[in-house]
């Protein structure tokens, strides 16, 4: 957290609100929302999809109206994927070029391909906007559950996914000299 602070005050200036055209410029921001969505990915299964007709995938042999899921949950926490699949290490995605948009299979919390999500170009902006504008605006600090509910990673499964217990975190109004 300090990492993305310190690029979101060099960038916007400390006491400036974050605005969309940043964005661009914080690849530390922009690697720890890959980072995020590559362990996390809201949507873990995609949307399934039907077999329109028969085929044979890496020598499976798939009939035709097959409901097929695509376990992108699995893929993001793969070793033949990533190093150290189950770190949350965004310098990862620092200088590379892999990103949601659907071009790079080993991150698709998006899908990819023709039904891929339609509304990238706004979450894009949005989660960059919210995250940031939290980050650049508030510290924030976690009492003693909150440091154990930070190593508790277990989660909730379902159509959507999400921790299977909330964090809470207290933010608090930067200090002056931050704001200066
Ligand atoms: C974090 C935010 C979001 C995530 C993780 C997400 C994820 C997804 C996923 C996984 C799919 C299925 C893609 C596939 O099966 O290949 C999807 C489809 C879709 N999403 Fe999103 N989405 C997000 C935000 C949005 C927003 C903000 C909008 C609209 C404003 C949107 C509109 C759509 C639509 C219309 C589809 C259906 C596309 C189609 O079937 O042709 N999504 N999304």
């Amino acid at each position: 957290m300090a990492k993305a602070k310190d690029e979101l005050a060099q960038v916007i200036g400390k006491g400036n609100k974050f605005e969309e055209r940043y964005i661009d410029k914080l690849p530390y921001l922009q690697a720890v929302m890959k980072e995020t969505l590559r362990l996390h990915p809201p949507i873990p299964f995609l949307v399934p999809r039907r077999a329109m007709q028969e085929t044979t995938f890496m020598g499976y042999r798939i009939p035709k109206d097959t409901q097929l899921f695509v376990n992108a949950w699995a893929i993001g926490r793969d070793a033949e994927c990533y190093e150290d699949p189950l770190l949350f290490k965004p310098e990862r995605f620092l200088g590379s070029s892999v990103d949601y948009k659907g071009q790079n299979y080993e991150l698709i919390p998006f899908g990819a391909g023709r039904r891929i999500c339609a509304g990238i170009p706004l979450a894009h902006r949005m989660l960059h906007l919210v995250l940031g504008s939290l980050l650049h605006e508030f510290d924030w600090e976690v009492d003693e559950i909150g440091r154990n509910e930070i190593k508790d990673d277990r989660e909730r499964m379902g159509v959507t996914v999400r921790k299977l217990v909330p964090l809470k975190a207290m933010p608090r109004k930067c200090s002056t000299e931050c704001l200066n």
